[in-house]
Parts: C-alpha cells; sequence; structure tokens
C-alpha cells in the first residue's frame, strides 16, 4: 500500500467557488434577448464568458456591471432587437459562446462572423452547422466544419432531430434558433446533458416541454420576461478542491452554494461508487437550480467504473477524475468518453500524457483510459497543461500530492473557467 502525500500539508476551511460558467453563458445570451432589465448575481467573470459579454455587447446590449456590487444588469432587446455587429465576433477559447451563438444568429437577418483561438478553431462545429443548414440556415465555415463561421440570417424551417451526441451545446444551439421560428424544433437526445437552457427559457417565460431525453419547443415568435438571476458555484471549478480534499491526509473543507443539478453532479456519484461520501447541507432550490453545501474529507477510496449516462453528467470533471483514480485502491475504467477528444485539448490524450510523466500508471483507451491505484507520484518533472484549463487545474493539485515538486507550463489558461483558482486554493492550505 502507498501512502498518499500532502507533503506536510492539509486542506482546512470555508470557501466559496464562483458562477457557474454554463449557466453564466445562458444569463447573458437570455438576459440579451428578453424584453426588459435582466439582473445577474454572481456572474463568472472568466475570460469565456467575457467573451459572450463582448459579443452581445457587439450586437447593441447594454450589459454594465452595478458599481460595488456584486450583479450584471443587462438591458434587453428583444429576440429580434440584436444589431449587425461591425466587428468579427471573438469567441476566444468557448466553445460554448461560438456553438450558442451559431445557433442564435443563423435565424437573425444580419451577417455576423465568429471566430476563436487556435484550439477552438480546430474544434468540430459540424456539428451545430448540419441540423442548422438542414432548418435552411446559410452558414459558411472552414472546410465544412472549422471557425471561422460566418452567417447570414434568415428565416428558418423547424426541425425533429436525433442528436448523435450528447452534447449541451449542439441541443442549445437548435433551441435558441427556434426562438424566432415558426414551426416546431424537437431534439431526441441520446443520453440527458445538461439541462440550463431548458431550465432557464421555462423561468424567462417560454413555452417547452422537457421530457428527459425529448424537448418540445413550440413554433411560433417567443416573447421573454426579464428576469433576477442568482448564479450557483460551478461544481465543475468546486471539482478540484473536492479532489484534493479526498486525497491530502488531516483535509476537511466546506464548498458553500455548488449547483448539483443532477445533470451536473456525475462527480458525486463517482466518489459514492469509490466508497468516497461528501456530506450535504442546506440542500435549496435557487431558481430551479438545485444548489448545496458540501463538505469533503479525507477518505480512502476504491476503483470503479465510470460509463454510459455517467459520462455526459460529469463529462468536464474527467481530468481531475483521473488523478482521484490514481490515488484508488484498484482498477478504475472510464469508457464511452470519445468526447474529451475534442474539448480545449483532446483530454484523453493530455491527461495520460502528462500524469504518466508524474509516475501515474495510466493508459489510454479510444473511449476512456484506464488508471491503476493506489500509486505513488513522484513529480520532479516538467508537464504541459496543452493550453487547456482543466488539465491545468489537474496538474496543479496533483503538484500537491507529488513526492517532488512539479514544473508547469502554462497555468494562465486556468483564467478561461476559474480566474480566483490559485488565490482560493492558497486560502485553504495549511502548513
Ligand atoms: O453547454 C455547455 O455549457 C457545455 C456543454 C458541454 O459541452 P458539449 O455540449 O460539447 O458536451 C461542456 O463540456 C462544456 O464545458 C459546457
Ligand atoms: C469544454 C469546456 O468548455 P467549452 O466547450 O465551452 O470550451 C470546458 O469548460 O471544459
Amino acid at each position: 500500500m502507498v501512502v498518499k502525500k500532502g507533503n506536510g500539508i492539509q486542506l482546512k476551511g470555508e470557501l466559496n467557488v464562483p458562477g457557474d460558467k454554463s449557466i453564466s453563458h445562458r444569463s447573458i445570451i437570455f438576459g440579451s434577448l428578453a424584453n426588459g432589465t435582466t439582473r445577474v448575481r454572481g456572474l463568472l467573470e472568466s475570460q469565456d464568458c467575457l467573451n459572450t459579454v463582448n459579443a452581445f455587447q457587439l450586437m447593441g446590449v447594454n450589459i454594465q456591471k452595478e458599481h460595488d456590487k456584486d450583479t450584471y444588469l443587462i438591458e434587453g432587446v428583444g429576440v429580434n432587437g440584436l444589431k449587425e455587429p461591425k466587428k468579427l465576433i471573438n469567441c476566444g477559447n468557448s466553445g460554448t459562446t461560438m456553438r450558442l451563438l451559431t445557433g442564435l444568429l443563423a435565424s437573425l437577418d444580419f451577417y455576423s462572423v465568429l471566430y476563436g483561438d487556435e484550439s477552438l478553431s480546430n474544434r468540430p462545429m459540424k456539428r451545430v452547422i448540419e441540423p442548422l443548414q438542414e432548418m435552411g440556415a446559410n452558414i459558411w465555415c472552414r472546410n465544412k466544419q472549422l471557425a471561422p463561421i460566418s452567417i447570414k440570417g434568415k428565416v428558418l424551417k423547424g426541425i425533429n432531430y436525433s442528436l448523435p451526441v450528447a452534447s449541451a451545446q449542439v441541443k442549445s444551439a437548435l433551441l435558441l434558433a427556434g426562438l424566432n421560428v415558426e414551426e416546431e424544433i424537437k431534439i431526441i437526445q441520446p443520453k440527458q446533458s445538461r439541462n440550463h437552457t431548458e431550465i432557464m427559457l421555462k423561468k424567462f417565460g417560454v413555452n417547452l416541454v422537457d421530457d428527459v431525453n425529448t424537448i418540445s419547443l413550440p413554433g411560433g415568435k417567443k416573447n421573454l420576461h426579464a428576469q433576477n438571476i442568482v448564479i450557483p458555484g460551478d461544481i465543475s471549478s468546486a471539482s478540484f478542491f473536492i479532489a484534493a480534499a479526498l486525497l491530502i491526509p488531516n483535509s476537511e473543507i466546506k464548498i458553500k452554494n455548488v449547483g448539483i443539478n443532477d445533470t451536473r453532479s456525475g462527480i458525486i456519484d463517482v466518489i459514492n461508487k469509490m466508497g468516497g461520501t461528501i456530506e450535504f447541507d442546506h440542500i435549496r432550490n435557487a431558481e430551479y437550480e438545485k444548489v448545496a453545501d458540501l463538505t469533503i474529507k479525507y477518505q480512502n477510496l476504491k476503483s470503479t467504473v465510470i460509463e454510459g449516462d455517467l459520462i455526459p453528467r460529469l463529462i468536464d470533471e474527467l481530468p481531475i477524475v483521473a488523478l482521484i483514480a490514481s490515488q484508488a485502491e484498484g482498477t478504475t475504467i472510464i469508457r464511452n468518453a470519445a468526447e474529451l477528444r475534442v474539448k480545449e485539448s483532446d483530454r484523453i490524450k493530455t491527461i495520460v500524457q502528462e500524469l504518466g510523466k508524474l509516475g501515474a500508471d495510466i493508459e489510454e483507451l479510444p473511449d476512456g483510459m484506464v488508471i491503476s491505484g493506489p500509486c505513488n507520484l513522484k513529480g520532479g518533472v516538467n508537464v504541459s497543461s496543452h493550453g487547456d484549463h482543466r488539465i491545468a487545474m489537474t496538474l496543479r493539485i496533483a503538484n500537491l500530492i507529488s513526492s517532488e515538486d512539479v514544473v508547469i507550463d502554462d497555468l494562465e489558461c486556468i483564467k478561461t473557467s476559474f480566474p480566483e483558482f490559485n488565490q482560493i486554493l492558497s486560502s485553504i492550505i495549511q502548513y
């Protein structure tokens, strides 16, 4: 039995994680499309979400932070009130910004161009472009599948579409296009993916039928009514601290106000399957999204199998789950997760490569990985985040449990989703 290391440190205390990234993007989008002023508390001010804010400002929406307060005010212009942007829209590193906007802009009567950084320029866009073209959209892009994307919006037809992959971004793109369509939009998903768009559309007063794997948006122009939104803490950001507390001896932390929507809480199920316990307090419903305070203590874990319906419920957490598995007793298998290959990096390849350099027993599968533990992470090497925020944060936690220091090439990319990551981590480390 290998002894897990915390290098003499432990994690203690209470913390809050910043607002949920998926819900933040959607608040900006629906707030901009509503009639009236939407107030958003706890918006995630990460680079990805700021790119969405900039996009709507370019299309004439007044979005401002209230002086000295944690609240953004969005003066909605109505579904047809956006103006043609005079500049190209920079989506940066954000797949959510690019895919959701492609859907929305396909049905609005003006010309626009979306582009992104090198990583985003290599991520698949055919998955949104193809069904939108089936609805009649005018969209052009590089090699018929990659950004930059040019759109000349027009009146679209309805669609009855079975998604080939369980993607919340594709589902949301079609629903956004559907806000301006006279016919029904019906989407059948192979597995349940995050449902924040469905929840928020209903909150803004749109009549939508959402029956687990079938979503129907009736035809006709929609009117969205401005709302007050309070954004829960992001469980994907929390997962790095959850992992650190589970793996570092004598740790005990409480993460307050975390969103635990069932379509996002797969990591909790996995920890339970590994024999671990996370305590939930003060479970409540904030604007249709479930929220709780989570207490996590150091504990011994065993291996498990992660597959099937669980995968979309923890897709962004799989890099940090791989690190947890490297410290659990036995062989953990992750499969049905080929989607990891088309994120900010090929996350199967990058996590296997980088945790492997630290000494983890980890192998690649075409659609996942096999990890045996517990293993002593030796560290003492240079590793790369590959410019991917979730790989960077996983390696930062791996550094805490490695015998020798790990040098990570690029930590700047963390600002994509979690600019306060280092500061919050430092605040709970005790020596
Ligand atoms: O809709 C969203 O907000 C997201 C959906 C997921 O992507 P896919 O839709 O590609 O599965 C996820 O990985 C991404 O971080 C955010
Ligand atoms: C995949 C992610 O985001 P996006 O697709 O929006 O770039 C992520 O945040 O891990």
